[in-house]
């Protein structure tokens, strides 16, 4: 569990918050300026209408619970191979470490076997972890290309208009964890909007017939008591944020954001011709970026 301290470093209406902001914000300013020293990236320039030729394209994939995104992902990567990508943290969910390292608790098994107790901690952790890959300079070899892209399987925004949203409309998250997700999450947004911005999302957009299915054909462990109506609960959340829009969205620039859906409710894992059309589809898109 989160401890009461950090809730309240993060809780912006705290007298902890306001005396560690400035320290945090001076963090901010020095990783900003190495940022700065390195390559522009497209992120960071976007919002300032500069333009290099040097800048790095970022795109999520975003999708339900076993869409497919990793298949996709390891097809596109294999069809692009200089593209980089950047995996979703699964494994420190499942391994959370003490701090020295130990493995201690999986947080992903807790989550399913008891979400009301754990959506919470879990929320702060996907979440934060997700915003640590999305910030990290890009790898040094991806800087070399003359246009460089970075794939993000999900991000920092399906973490909150996606799960944390479904978990609060279940209940998982009651009204205080709720409104404390969405404080830190808008402030870390708008402490890091332009680093942890995208130039475009893909949506893989499956039914959710088709993704429990899948589901149940990989049959991870801890996904056993996930079910059906969970999986049309994601995909309503997923359709009201990236199809209808409705999905109260705060900040501007990911309104913004250029979408591309693809439909893959059809079996194309051993298909290398849907899988190269596909690919194509993604290749068009980001050049339009
Ligand atoms: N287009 C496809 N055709 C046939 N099988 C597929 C297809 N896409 C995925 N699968 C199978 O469905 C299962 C789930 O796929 P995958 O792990 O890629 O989903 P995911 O979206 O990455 O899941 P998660 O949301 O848990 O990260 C796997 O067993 C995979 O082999
Ligand atoms: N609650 C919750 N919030 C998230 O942000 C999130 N992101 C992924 N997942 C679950 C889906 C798969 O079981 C598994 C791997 O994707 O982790 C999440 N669950």
């Amino acid at each position: 569990m989160l401890c009461h301290k950090t809730v309240r470093l993060l809780d912006p209406r705290t007298p902890l918050y306001k005396s560690w902001r400035p320290t945090f914000r001076l963090l901010l300013c020095r990783e900003g300026r190495e940022h700065m020293a390195g390559v522009s990236h497209r992120s960071s320039s976007a919002h300032t209408g500069a333009k290099s030729d040097k800048t790095v394209k970022k795109l999520s994939v975003e999708g339900n619970i076993a869409a497919g995104k990793s298949t996709f992902l390891r097809l596109l990567c294999s069809a692009q191979q200089e593209w980089s990508l950047v995996a979703e943290p699964l494994g420190k969910w499942q391994h959370v470490r003490s701090a020295s390292h130990r493995d201690v608790d999986n947080l992903l098994q807790h989550l399913y076997a008891d979400p009301s107790r754990w959506s919470y901690t879990f929320q702060t952790l996907s979440c934060m972890s997700r915003f640590k890959a999305q910030i990290e300079a890009p790898p040094e070899r991806l800087l070399q290309l003359a246009d460089p892209v970075q794939i993000y399987e999900r991000s920092v925004y399906s973490d909150r208009f996606v799960f944390a949203k479904a978990l609060s409309e279940l209940g998982h998250l009651n009204e205080m964890e709720w409104s404390l997700y969405q404080d830190w999450h808008s402030f870390l947004i708008e402490e890091f909007g332009k680093r942890a911005a995208l130039d475009g999302i893909i949506y893989l957009r499956a039914t959710p017939g088709r993704c429990f299915e899948r589901l149940q054909k990989r049959a991870r462990k801890e996904e056993k008591t996930v079910t059906q109506d969970y999986l049309v609960k994601l995909h309503d959340q997923h359709e009201r944020w990236l199809i209808e829009k409705t999905t109260d969205v705060h900040f501007q620039h990911i309104r913004d954001t250029p979408i591309l859906v693809l439909d893959v409710d059809e079996e194309f894992e051993d298909d290398p011709l849907v899988s190269e059309q596909l690919s194509n589809k993604v290749k068009e898109f980001v050049d339009s970026l």
